[in-house]
Formats: structure tokens, sequence, C-alpha cells
């Protein structure tokens, strides 16, 4: 499972969880300006937007899970396993509209787009087709979420089409579809940051007693649909200072509410999802936070402190090495 989520204080971040119980051996990883992207339908992109983000790195192409561009621009997929229905690739001369691989939709439209506007124009165009990037690794199966400092939309690809769900919340986690994610926020309508009052019955007045009681009846176990709940709720109520360290601490935090500990949730035999990492990108300065999971230390990787104008990729591997900081010895 997995979750991502928005924040906007001063600035607009994004970032997301990763739950699983393996890693590619992922990296930080920049794409400048000039890296040729050679994209299996729809031609090649010379000079482009540059992008920052998390991905693996496979025979020098960076496959995307998460990413932001110098516009401000950001996605990240997340799995949709069994909902998740891609097209056949066409002949050219069958298609009028640009065929994109899945592996290469986020550099796809983050190359190309400035906005959620711009991102809805190329959707409006395109076919995802269920192509694979090598015989090693097979199509998988997401759905994404598209933001920027204003808007934020979902795009989920499956049997009857290409859908393009606003996302007023600024939340996505795996299944069901999206749609129904939201609906389920109608059943928690009654929580609130408050103690709770009595209202079950008339006849039975219930007491409050204890503090603290705020999110009253938000399910805590780690389903995609209660992280969505839980995170929406939790994002949708956080209050925290404006400035770069207080906003970044801030999103830690409201991804931390869905943060999955080794041994909670086993996927085979013996097999368990942890989050293997968690990010935060300040959207607008290029920034890539993350933590990892033996690593709570936020780390930090600034596209702008690279050069952009080059055509190399430039990868951080990840600082997986936790520490503890004594104060006595
Ligand atoms: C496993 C992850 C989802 C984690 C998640 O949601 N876990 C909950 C499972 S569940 O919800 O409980 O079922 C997803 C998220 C992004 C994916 C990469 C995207 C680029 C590339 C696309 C290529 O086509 C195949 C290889 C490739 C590197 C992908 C590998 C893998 O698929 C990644 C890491």
């Amino acid at each position: 499972m997995c979750t991502a989520a928005t924040y906007k204080t001063k600035d607009f971040y994004m970032g997301r969880t990763l739950d699983y119980e393996f890693s590619y051996g992922e990296q930080i990883a920049i794409t400048p300006r000039n890296y040729e992207f050679d994209f299996r339908f729809a031609g090649k992109i010379k000079s482009h937007y540059a992008l920052i983000g998390m991905a693996f790195v496979a025979e020098g192409y960076p496959l995307y899970y998460d990413a932001v561009n110098e516009k401000g621009l950001g996605m990240a997929g997340l799995n949709f396993v069994g909902n998740a229905a891609y097209e056949e690739a066409l002949p050219e001369d069958e298609t009028e509209v640009s065929q994109v691989a899945q592996f290469e939709f986020i550099p796809w439209i983050l190359t190309q787009c400035a906005t959620v506007a711009e991102a809805r124009e190329k959707l409006a165009a395109m076919r995802l087709t269920g192509t694979a990037f090598s015989e090693q690794l097979p199509t998988a199966q997401l759905h994404w979420i598209i933001a920027d400092k204003d808007s934020s939309i979902v795009v989920e690809s499956m049997k009857d089409g290409l859908h393009v769900y606003d996302n007023p919340v600024g939340v996505l986690t795996n299944n069901p579809p999206f749609p129904s994610q939201m609906f389920a926020l109608n059943n928690y309508a009654g929580v609130s940051r408050k103690q709770p009052e009595s209202t079950f019955a008339g006849v039975l007045q219930l007491d409050a007693y204890s503090r603290g009681m705020g999110g009253m009846g938000i399910p805590g176990d780690l389903s995609s649909q209660s992280r969505f709940v839980k995170v929406a709720f939790t994002k949708l109520n956080s209050i925290s200072g404006e400035e770069e360290d207080e906003s970044v601490s801030q999103f830690f935090h409201i991804l931390g509410s869905v943060d999955q500990q080794r041994g909670c949730c086993e996927v085979t035999e013996g097999k368990y999802e942890i989050t293997i990492y968690t990010s935060c990108c300040n959207t607008a300065k290029g920034i890539y936070y993350y933590t990892t999971y033996d690593n709570h230390q936020i780390t930090a990787v600034d596209m702008h402190a690279e050069n952009l104008d080059s055509d190399q990729l430039i990868c951080y591997p990840l600082l997986s090495k936790g520490e503890v900081r004594w104060q006595n010895k």
C-alpha cells in the first residue's frame, strides 16, 4: 500500500509513502533539461522541464515512482492492482492521440506541463498503453495523483477507459477506485477535531471521559480505504507554521499517520509490508526531502544545486541507515 498527499502553507508540498515488502533499489533521480527522452510511441523530447523524484534507474532510464518538475507540477504512481487496465498499443496511423506507455507517464506529463490544467489537455488526447519496460520489469498496475499548488486530480486507466477525477482532498491511496474512496468519507461526516458531544441517543448521556478525543471514530487499520480516511482527516485538520522547517515537519507527521510498521501487515507467508520511504517535495523550490524505515532523520536533495542544463541523469542513493544522536557520551 502507498499513500500520497499534498499540503499547502507558504509553498506547496507533495509526497508519498511507499509501502512494500521489498525495495527495487530506488534512488533520488534528477533529470536535467537536456536529458533526451525517447518515448516508445510519442517520439523524442530533447529539451524539457527538469525533474526530481524517486526512481528506479534501469538502463540509464529513470522509472519514476513520484516526481515534481521545476514548474511546481508533481505526480505520484500508486498501486491499483486488479483495477488498472491499459490499452493495447495501436500502429501509429490508426490513432490520432498520443500513446504513452504506463512507465513513461510521469516523465511524459512532467517534462511538458507546468500546471494541472496543462496536464488535463494532454490527458484529453492520450492513451495509456500496457507496454512493459522490459521482460524483467513487467507492467505495473498503477493509478496517479497529479497536483500543483491550486488543484489536484487523479488518473485511473480502467477497462472502461481513462478517468480523470478532481481530487478536492489532495490524497490518494490504493484500492478501491478513487470515487469510492471519496464516497466513503461520507461515513465520517460526524468526526471532529473537537471533544465528542453526546449525540448517540437522547436518553443516554455519554461522557467525554478523557482529554484528546479529537478524531474519534477515524479508522486505524492499514487497509487502503482506512488510510485514505485517516490521512484525509489528518491533512485537512493540519495546522502548522508557514516556514519551510515547520511545513516539512508537519508534512512528515501527516504521512506518519499511516506509517506501516513491520509485522502488522503480512502480504505473503512471512513477508511484511513496511513504509520503505516517505517523501515530501517542496514543489516551488524543487527540494526532495525523505526518510526511510530505519532513517528518521529527514534528508534532502535540492535540484537547483545541480546543473539543470546538463543531459545526464544525476542520482543520489537513499541514505537508509539511521543514527542515534547521543547527548551524554
Ligand atoms: C510497488 C510500488 C507500489 C507500492 C504499493 O502501492 N504497494 C502496495 C501494494 S497493495 O496496494 O497492497 O497492492 C510501485 C509504485 C511505482 C512502481 C514503479 C513505477 C515505475 C516502473 C514501472 C514499470 O512498469 C515496472 C517497474 C517500475 C519501477 C514500478 C515498480 C513498482 O510497481 C512500483 C515501485
